[in-house]
Protein backbone atom coordinates (compact mmCIF):
# COMPACT_ATOMS: atom_id res chain seq x y z
CA UNK A 1 0.00 0.00 0.00
CA UNK A 2 1.23 3.51 -0.70
CA UNK A 3 0.06 6.33 1.17
CA UNK A 4 0.66 9.89 0.46
CA UNK A 5 -0.28 12.58 2.97
CA UNK A 6 0.08 16.41 2.61
CA UNK A 7 2.76 15.92 -0.10
CA UNK A 8 4.64 19.38 -0.93
CA UNK A 9 7.89 19.08 -3.78
CA UNK A 10 9.27 22.43 -4.22
CA UNK A 11 12.33 21.89 -6.51
CA UNK A 12 15.40 24.45 -5.63
CA UNK A 13 14.50 26.51 -8.74
CA UNK A 14 11.28 26.95 -6.83
CA UNK A 15 9.29 25.30 -9.25
CA UNK A 16 6.42 23.68 -6.87
CA UNK A 17 5.71 19.94 -8.36
CA UNK A 18 3.38 18.70 -6.08
CA UNK A 19 1.06 21.08 -4.54
CA UNK A 20 -0.64 19.06 -1.54
CA UNK A 21 -1.42 15.60 -2.84
CA UNK A 22 -3.17 13.14 0.04
CA UNK A 23 -3.88 10.05 -1.53
CA UNK A 24 -3.69 5.82 -1.19
CA UNK A 25 -2.98 3.31 -3.33
CA UNK A 26 -4.50 -0.12 -2.29
CA UNK A 27 -1.85 -3.44 -2.95
CA UNK A 28 -3.11 -4.85 -6.16
CA UNK A 29 -4.81 -1.81 -7.82
CA UNK A 30 -3.94 -0.66 -11.49
CA UNK A 31 -3.20 2.72 -11.65
CA UNK A 32 -3.07 4.93 -14.51
CA UNK A 33 -1.30 8.60 -13.41
CA UNK A 34 -2.46 11.08 -16.60
CA UNK A 35 -2.02 15.45 -16.53
CA UNK A 36 -0.83 17.95 -19.22
CA UNK A 37 3.06 17.82 -19.99
CA UNK A 38 5.06 19.49 -16.43
CA UNK A 39 1.56 19.19 -14.06
CA UNK A 40 3.57 17.02 -12.01
CA UNK A 41 2.99 13.37 -13.02
CA UNK A 42 6.82 12.06 -13.12
CA UNK A 43 7.44 14.03 -9.62
CA UNK A 44 4.32 12.39 -8.26
CA UNK A 45 5.52 8.38 -8.73
CA UNK A 46 9.66 9.67 -8.44
CA UNK A 47 8.52 10.04 -4.79
CA UNK A 48 7.33 7.09 -4.16
CA UNK A 49 10.16 4.93 -4.45
CA UNK A 50 12.08 7.95 -3.06
CA UNK A 51 14.02 9.05 -6.36
CA UNK A 52 12.83 12.49 -5.45
CA UNK A 53 12.30 13.37 -1.66
CA UNK A 54 9.34 16.07 -0.55
CA UNK A 55 9.47 18.98 0.73
CA UNK A 56 6.75 18.63 3.14
CA UNK A 57 4.67 15.58 4.40
CA UNK A 58 4.57 11.95 4.75
CA UNK A 59 4.69 8.84 2.12
CA UNK A 60 4.28 5.76 3.45
CA UNK A 61 5.25 2.33 0.92
CA UNK A 62 5.00 -1.15 2.49
CA UNK A 63 4.77 0.08 5.67
CA UNK A 64 7.60 2.16 5.30
CA UNK A 65 7.75 6.00 5.96
CA UNK A 66 10.48 6.73 3.15
CA UNK A 67 10.44 10.85 3.84
CA UNK A 68 12.21 9.07 7.26
CA UNK A 69 14.45 6.74 6.14
CA UNK A 70 18.16 7.24 6.17
CA UNK A 71 19.82 7.65 3.01
CA UNK A 72 21.88 4.30 3.41
CA UNK A 73 18.51 2.09 3.24
CA UNK A 74 17.44 3.64 0.01
CA UNK A 75 19.10 1.26 -1.71
CA UNK A 76 16.96 -1.75 0.39
CA UNK A 77 13.62 0.15 0.34
CA UNK A 78 14.03 0.33 -3.28
CA UNK A 79 13.97 -3.54 -3.72
CA UNK A 80 11.00 -3.60 -3.13
CA UNK A 81 9.73 -1.56 -6.11
CA UNK A 82 10.29 -2.14 -9.83
CA UNK A 83 10.76 0.53 -11.96
CA UNK A 84 10.32 1.00 -15.45
CA UNK A 85 11.41 3.98 -17.86
CA UNK A 86 10.47 5.19 -21.48
CA UNK A 87 13.64 4.88 -22.45
CA UNK A 88 14.58 1.13 -20.79
CA UNK A 89 17.78 2.21 -19.31
CA UNK A 90 19.40 -1.56 -20.38
CA UNK A 91 23.09 -1.77 -19.31
CA UNK A 92 24.46 -1.93 -22.78
CA UNK A 93 27.49 -4.35 -22.50
CA UNK A 94 25.52 -7.00 -20.42
CA UNK A 95 23.42 -9.60 -22.41
CA UNK A 96 19.82 -9.63 -21.78
CA UNK A 97 20.30 -12.51 -19.71
CA UNK A 98 23.02 -10.36 -17.55
CA UNK A 99 20.44 -7.06 -16.88
CA UNK A 100 18.05 -8.82 -15.61
CA UNK A 101 20.21 -11.16 -13.27
CA UNK A 102 22.20 -8.09 -11.59
CA UNK A 103 19.51 -6.81 -9.72
CA UNK A 104 19.78 -10.66 -7.99
CA UNK A 105 23.49 -10.60 -8.07
CA UNK A 106 23.99 -7.24 -6.26
CA UNK A 107 21.64 -8.70 -3.14
CA UNK A 108 24.11 -12.23 -3.56
CA UNK A 109 21.17 -14.74 -4.43
CA UNK A 110 22.60 -18.17 -5.26
CA UNK A 111 23.26 -18.78 -8.99
CA UNK A 112 21.03 -21.58 -9.43
CA UNK A 113 18.23 -19.49 -7.72
CA UNK A 114 19.08 -16.95 -9.93
CA UNK A 115 18.91 -18.79 -13.45
CA UNK A 116 15.35 -19.91 -12.45
CA UNK A 117 14.11 -16.27 -11.52
CA UNK A 118 15.62 -15.09 -14.83
CA UNK A 119 14.40 -17.59 -16.62
CA UNK A 120 10.90 -17.40 -14.99
CA UNK A 121 10.77 -13.88 -16.25
CA UNK A 122 11.79 -13.62 -19.59
CA UNK A 123 9.93 -16.82 -20.07
CA UNK A 124 6.93 -14.46 -18.89
CA UNK A 125 7.68 -11.74 -21.83
CA UNK A 126 8.12 -14.11 -23.95
CA UNK A 127 11.76 -13.81 -24.90
CA UNK A 128 13.32 -16.45 -23.51
CA UNK A 129 15.50 -16.79 -26.80
CA UNK A 130 16.80 -13.88 -26.82
CA UNK A 131 18.99 -14.11 -23.06
CA UNK A 132 21.91 -14.23 -24.71
CA UNK A 133 21.81 -10.87 -26.93
CA UNK A 134 22.86 -7.58 -26.24
CA UNK A 135 20.39 -5.04 -25.90
CA UNK A 136 20.83 -2.92 -29.16
CA UNK A 137 20.36 -6.16 -31.09
CA UNK A 138 16.85 -5.79 -29.65
CA UNK A 139 13.94 -4.09 -31.09
CA UNK A 140 12.40 -0.84 -29.39
CA UNK A 141 9.59 -3.33 -27.91
CA UNK A 142 12.07 -5.81 -27.01
CA UNK A 143 13.84 -4.19 -25.03
CA UNK A 144 11.04 -2.68 -22.79
CA UNK A 145 10.32 -6.45 -22.49
CA UNK A 146 13.27 -7.07 -21.20
CA UNK A 147 13.53 -3.95 -18.47
CA UNK A 148 9.65 -5.33 -17.73
CA UNK A 149 11.71 -8.64 -16.92
CA UNK A 150 14.50 -7.28 -14.98
CA UNK A 151 11.58 -4.61 -12.95
CA UNK A 152 9.92 -7.97 -11.28
CA UNK A 153 12.84 -10.64 -11.17
CA UNK A 154 12.94 -9.51 -7.62
CA UNK A 155 8.64 -10.23 -6.99
CA UNK A 156 8.48 -6.35 -6.02
CA UNK A 157 4.76 -5.61 -4.34
CA UNK A 158 4.87 -2.58 -6.40
CA UNK A 159 6.00 -1.79 -9.98
CA UNK A 160 6.24 2.04 -11.14
CA UNK A 161 6.43 2.64 -14.66
CA UNK A 162 6.88 6.57 -16.42
CA UNK A 163 5.43 6.64 -19.86
CA UNK A 164 6.39 3.29 -20.80
CA UNK A 165 4.89 2.81 -24.09
CA UNK A 166 6.38 6.32 -25.04
CA UNK A 167 9.24 5.38 -27.48
CA UNK A 168 7.22 2.16 -28.96
CA UNK A 169 4.19 1.81 -31.53
CA UNK A 170 0.53 1.24 -31.17
CA UNK A 171 1.08 -2.47 -31.85
CA UNK A 172 3.67 -3.01 -29.07
CA UNK A 173 1.82 -0.25 -26.79
CA UNK A 174 -0.74 -3.14 -26.93
CA UNK A 175 1.70 -6.11 -26.15
CA UNK A 176 3.41 -4.30 -23.19
CA UNK A 177 0.21 -3.71 -21.77
CA UNK A 178 -0.61 -6.85 -21.94
CA UNK A 179 2.52 -7.86 -19.67
CA UNK A 180 1.70 -5.50 -17.21
CA UNK A 181 -1.90 -6.48 -16.76
CA UNK A 182 -0.55 -10.22 -16.26
CA UNK A 183 1.69 -9.07 -13.72
CA UNK A 184 -0.94 -7.00 -11.96
CA UNK A 185 -2.80 -10.06 -11.88
CA UNK A 186 -0.30 -11.79 -10.06
CA UNK A 187 -1.14 -9.02 -7.14
CA UNK A 188 1.75 -6.45 -7.91
CA UNK A 189 0.48 -3.05 -7.97
CA UNK A 190 0.87 -1.03 -11.08
CA UNK A 191 0.99 2.72 -11.03
CA UNK A 192 1.57 3.52 -14.81
CA UNK A 193 2.24 7.60 -15.90
CA UNK A 194 0.88 7.66 -19.40
CA UNK A 195 -0.02 10.36 -22.15
CA UNK A 196 -1.68 7.74 -24.24
CA UNK A 197 -5.30 8.34 -24.58
CA UNK A 198 -6.43 4.89 -26.01
CA UNK A 199 -4.72 3.12 -23.57
CA UNK A 200 -6.63 4.58 -20.83
CA UNK A 201 -10.12 4.78 -22.70
CA UNK A 202 -9.40 0.89 -23.38
CA UNK A 203 -7.97 -1.21 -20.79
CA UNK A 204 -10.00 0.66 -18.37
CA UNK A 205 -8.18 1.04 -14.47
CA UNK A 206 -8.18 3.60 -12.14
CA UNK A 207 -7.25 7.05 -13.03
CA UNK A 208 -5.63 9.76 -11.35
CA UNK A 209 -5.34 12.85 -12.68
CA UNK A 210 -2.51 15.44 -11.79
CA UNK A 211 -2.64 19.56 -12.84
CA UNK A 212 -0.09 21.82 -11.35
CA UNK A 213 1.23 19.33 -8.38
CA UNK A 214 -2.35 18.55 -7.37
CA UNK A 215 -4.80 15.51 -7.79
CA UNK A 216 -7.48 17.28 -9.40
CA UNK A 217 -9.65 13.85 -10.36
CA UNK A 218 -9.43 10.04 -8.85
CA UNK A 219 -11.75 8.14 -10.61
CA UNK A 220 -12.35 3.91 -10.66
CA UNK A 221 -12.11 2.71 -14.18
CA UNK A 222 -12.16 6.09 -15.51
CA UNK A 223 -11.37 7.97 -18.49
CA UNK A 224 -7.97 9.94 -20.31
CA UNK A 225 -10.14 12.94 -20.08
CA UNK A 226 -7.87 15.14 -22.19
CA UNK A 227 -8.40 16.00 -25.87
CA UNK A 228 -5.32 15.22 -27.43
N1 LIG B 1 14.78 18.25 -11.12
C1 LIG B 1 13.99 19.30 -11.32
N2 LIG B 1 14.40 20.54 -11.00
C2 LIG B 1 13.58 21.60 -11.17
N3 LIG B 1 12.34 21.52 -11.69
C3 LIG B 1 11.89 20.32 -12.02
C4 LIG B 1 12.68 19.14 -11.88
N4 LIG B 1 11.96 18.08 -12.32
C5 LIG B 1 10.78 18.57 -12.73
N5 LIG B 1 10.73 19.91 -12.55
C6 LIG B 1 9.60 20.80 -12.85
O1 LIG B 1 8.48 20.34 -12.10
C7 LIG B 1 7.29 20.43 -12.88
C8 LIG B 1 6.66 19.06 -12.95
O2 LIG B 1 7.53 18.21 -13.72
P1 LIG B 1 7.25 16.67 -13.94
O3 LIG B 1 8.40 16.09 -14.69
O4 LIG B 1 6.88 16.06 -12.65
O5 LIG B 1 5.95 16.73 -14.88
P2 LIG B 1 5.26 15.64 -15.81
O6 LIG B 1 3.80 15.79 -15.58
O7 LIG B 1 5.86 14.31 -15.57
O8 LIG B 1 5.63 16.15 -17.27
P3 LIG B 1 5.83 15.34 -18.64
O9 LIG B 1 4.49 14.77 -19.02
O10 LIG B 1 6.24 16.43 -19.60
O11 LIG B 1 6.89 14.32 -18.42
C9 LIG B 1 7.68 21.03 -14.22
O12 LIG B 1 7.45 22.42 -14.17
C10 LIG B 1 9.17 20.73 -14.29
O13 LIG B 1 9.83 21.69 -15.08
Amino acid sequence: MIVMKDVYKRYPNGVVAANGIDVQIDQGEFVYVVGTSGAGKSTFIKMMYREEKPTKGTIVVNGIDITKIKNSKIAHFRRGIGVVFQDFKLLPKLTVYENIAYALEVIEESPKLIKKRVMAVLDLVNLKHKARMLPDELSGGEQQRISIARSIVNSPRVVIADEPTGNLDPETTWDIMKIFEEINSRGTTVIMATHNKDIVNTRKHRVIAIEEGMIVRDEQRGEYGYEI
